[in-house]
């Protein structure tokens, strides 16, 4: 088997879109003057979709949101006419191949999300040529389902939030992540106001049930410390990226102070990123994506590495590429979820690109041991609300 051709596309979102509410969501912008449209490069309104053919006329599917036409560019250019010609079975060659090709200007960042989705299309081919599902070739199932967190719960008006934790409760969700509005720039105020969401959260949700606080680095390591011990009483399960990706040592230290857990990794890129990580004790969860860092070839091995330092991988999203991943190791207890929902901030869109993404039952997540590759395929239903770029 050779891989013939290899076609990304980008996927522009033109239908309506929900505009962010109140705070929404603090981000590393916030920390930056006379910033107006902190969450505007946060957003993922257009995602590459990457559709890798062979000569017997399978077809894998890969997926990128990050930069989504630069990523293209870079696999047009770049990365296709590397693997074309190739046999997809070889995927490690292929994938250092694509590495080191790239590695004077690509190693982190869009480059390694745009591999990781031509990887994401060759593990969709292996898959399917042997009529497996991709968590088959890569150990199996080591759970009877996957237990999933409910992820929303933007900083806007209070009783909102409240009500939105409330109907997903009663939904059978037995964790939630919720986001912080405020930041370093809000002063005091900004405080007291971040200790009131999670108290309003909480108080709906209670203490049975798991609670995590998203930061999206757009705390500081001054600020983050001052926080720990005010948002102790609340029990979170962990403290997300409280500050940039680049400040391991701030994660260090705040991990350190051992009074949240403190995660990370959405933002960080192969299998040196997360050693690195891993041996300052920087993070406590590990939570990489998988069409970020490097497809599931790299993911793969960054599951053994975390399982060698007993350090949890719940990753970054949700998502088939994801869910394979955790359905094949015991390094991972649990999946992250974006519900179905109206375009928002864009972590729903892929509801409206592919089929074939499992939804939520009770808090937990199946994944089908009839349907081989990854299990997704290009809806139509809303073709006509996206742009296409060829
Ligand atoms: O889900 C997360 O962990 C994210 O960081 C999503 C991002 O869009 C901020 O909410
Ligand atoms: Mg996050």
């Amino acid at each position: 088997m050779k891989i013939k051709s290899v076609r990304a596309r980008v996927y522009e979102w033109k239908g309506k879109t929900v505009p962010p509410q109140g705070n929404f969501c603090s981000n590393a912008m916030d920390l930056v003057y006379s910033n107006t449209e902190s969450m505007s490069t946060f957003r993922f309104h257009s995602w590459t979709v990457v559709e890798i053919e062979t000569d017997d006329g399978i077809i894998g599917l890969g997926n990128v949101a990050l930069a989504p036409k630069v990523a293209k560019a870079i696999i047009d250019e770049y990365l296709a006419p590397l693997v074309i010609g190739q046999d997809p079975w070889d995927y490690e060659y292929l994938w250092q191949r694509m590495y080191r090709a790239t590695h004077a200007w690509g190693r982190k960042g869009v480059t390694m999300a745009a591999i990781s989705a031509v990887d994401l299309a060759i593990w969709d081919i292996l898959g399917k040529s042997v009529n497996k599902p991709v968590f088959k070739l890569l150990g199996g199932r080591t759970k009877e389902k996957i237990p999933c967190y409910y992820s929303k719960l933007y900083r806007t008006d209070l009783k909102d939030m409240q009500d939105e934790a409330q109907k997903f409760l009663d939904q059978g969700f037995k964790a939630f992540k919720m986001r912080f509005g405020y930041g370093p720039a809000h002063l005091q105020d900004g405080v007291r106001e971040n200790l009131k969401s999670v108290e309003a959260i909480r108080e709906v949700i209670g203490y049975d049930t798991d609670l995590m606080l998203e930061c999206y680095m757009g705390w500081n390591l001054e600020y983050a410390k001052r926080m720990l011990p005010k948002l102790a009483r609340f029990e979170p399960r962990w403290l997300e990226e409280p500050v940039i990706a680049d400040d391991i040592d701030g994660y260090a230290e705040l991990n350190a102070m051992n009074i949240i857990p403190i995660s990370g990794g959405e933002h960080e890129f192969s299998l040196y990123g997360f050693k690195q990580l891993l041996d300052r004790k920087a993070v406590s969860v590990v939570q990489y994506d998988t069409n970020r860092v490097g497809g599931i070839t790299a993911a793969h091995k960054i599951n053994a590495l975390c399982e060698a330092y007993s350090v949890p991988v719940i990753p970054h999203a949700g998502q088939m590429h994801n869910y394979h991943l955790t359905m094949s190791t015991l390094a991972s207890p649990m999946a992250e979820y974006f519900p179905i929902f109206d375009v928002e901030v864009g972590n729903e869109l892929f509801w409206y690109i592919f089929d074939g993404e499992p939804v939520a039952d009770n808090g937990f997540l199946q994944l089908r041991d009839d349907v081989p590759g990854l299990g997704l395929t290009l809806k139509t239903e809303y073709l006509d609300q996206f742009h296409i770029i060829e």
